[in-house]
């Protein structure tokens, strides 16, 4: 499967139904251990971290997708050197240097809003585009950011604010105080913080709007001081001071996120599925999925595995309760709780996660339109999904080049035979053997 070309749609995928569904537990039902990919989030963010440090990184159990080669990508563009290693990807930092640079964005979110700044760090001319997608995503707001913070944007040929676009770097940024409006995406505020400790006065960021993925943000706190540095965060103020970054060694968690359909699996299937090295604290999102598996009517549990580490136990009968759910901390898991909630015995709804629409696709848009083609009673409102229980029945579902599409139509998949997924392999963006994965979850690898 191809990591670097988006517009690859391949022949459908008919994703399997499951050994036994709907079913009460028994021991003809679904049961399975998974282990997922490193995280996304955790991967793209030490990467960067490592990048600005003043000695190198040794990043251990990185995610290998097309996002985090993206990043990889992207930070060689801008001087850093990335070497693969037995024991994960060694990161050298940023290096100055001069002339011209591309940086290709695909559809990645993480390295449109966080690799901007490094350019303006350095001395290079560099020039930022991707996929006809990551045009259309929202960034207007973090460019002005970084204008107000010194940094030298010009726009490019398309919309003002949206890539493609040119940063000179001059060699560093002043930063300083700055508003910004990061209801669009979170991804805004952890691009400032991260990059601040290089910042001659670092960086104050004045909130307006409430910023969406609040565990995002955490987890850029949060891994922020791993790396040396003291953000401080007073309500609607964070402040990052200038410091010196240096980690030898960062270990990533497997993605909370990724695991989400394969949490989803015995809830709708009926068996248990347990996930390998499911953390006991973290700062992802995906943990919000353990208190999800009890609402809906299952069970969620921390296991020890005979090798001493963490595995998370899901058990399910594949009756679900309907509910509202307020995704807005959590945005990314809410393709995969829709396909879950058109499972449900009683009428549900999805709200908060208006920012949805410019994601990867608008995710609100695409996801009534899918669930309604197969069947469904799901109807689009300003910030979520209205879902009413209707039976399923056999059809394509279109995933619009979002990995997250993919993952929702697995889950359909398991009770409703023919669910033809297009174009599966736009899964590589955070999961390049999920299906092999799933196959395997079901005995068939
Ligand atoms: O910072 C990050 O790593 C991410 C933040 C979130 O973005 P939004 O706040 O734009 O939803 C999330 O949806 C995305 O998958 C990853
Ligand atoms: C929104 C997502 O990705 P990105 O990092 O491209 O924003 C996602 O993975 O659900």
């Amino acid at each position: 499967m191809s990591t670097d070309d988006p517009e690859s749609t391949g022949p459908s995928w008919t994703a399997p139904t499951a050994p036994h569904a709907p079913a009460a537990a028994d021991d003809t039902a679904l049961y399975a251990t998974v282990r997922v990919p490193g995280s996304k989030s955790i991967t793209n963010r030490a990467y960067v971290l490592a990048a600005l440090s003043t000695a190198r990184t040794l990043v251990r159990e990185p995610l290998d997708s097309r996002d985090a080669r993206l990043m990889l990508g992207a930070l060689r563009e801008l001087g850093a050197s990335a070497e693969h290693t037995a024991d994960g990807v060694r990161i050298r930092p940023l290096t100055s240097g001069s002339g011209a640079a591309d940086v290709a964005l695909g559809n990645a979110g993480t390295v449109a809003r966080f690799t901007p700044a490094l350019a303006a760090l350095g001395e290079r001319t560099v020039r930022f585009d991707g996929d006809p997608a990551i045009r259309r995503r929202p960034l207007s707001p973090l460019l002005g950011a970084l204008r107000e913070l010194g940094a030298d944007v010009e726009d490019g040929s398309g919309e003002p604010g949206a890539p493609p676009f040119t940063v000179r770097g001059h060699g560093g940024l002043p930063g300083g105080e700055v508003d910004l409006d990061s209801s669009a995406s979170s991804q805004f505020l952890s691009a400032l913080l991260l990059a601040a400790p290089a910042f001659d006065r670092g960086v104050t960021v004045r909130l307006l709007g409430e910023v969406p993925s609040e565990p995002h943000i955490a987890m850029t706190l949060d891994m922020l001081r791993r790396f040396g540095a003291t953000p401080e965060r007073h309500g609607r103020e964070v402040h990052v001071p200038p410091a010196t970054l240096t980690l030898a060694d960062y270990t990533v968690e497997p993605d909370l996120s990724t695991a989400a359909p394969f949490v989803a699996a015995p809830l709708v299937a009926g068996g248990t599925v347990r996930i390998a090295g499911w953390p006991r604290e973290t700062t992802q999102p995906g943990d919000w999925l353990r208190s999800l598996v009890a609402e809906l009517g299952g069970e969620a549990t921390f296991e020890r595995g005979a090798d001493g580490s963490d595995l998370l136990r899901v058990t399910g009968d594949g009756r679900l309760a309907g509910r509202h759910l307020d995704l807005h901390e959590v945005g990314e898991l809410t393709p995969v709780v829709a396909a879950m909630l058109c499972f449900a015995d009683g009428p549900s709804r999805i709200s908060g996660v208006a920012h949805l629409r410019g994601h990867e696709t608008d995710r609100l848009a695409a996801l009534a339109t899918e669930l309604t083609a197969l069947g469904g009673d799901v109807t689009e409102t300003a910030d979520g999904l209205v879902i009413n229980p209707a039976p399923l029945h056999a059809g394509t579902f279109h995933t619009y080049d979002d990995h997250r599409l993919v993952m929702a139509g697995a889950v359909l998949g398991l009770r409703v035979p023919g669910v033809e997924v297009e174009n599966p392999a736009t899964v590589g963006k955070t999961f390049p053997g999920f299906v092999d994965a799933w196959h395997a979850m079901l005995g068939g690898a």
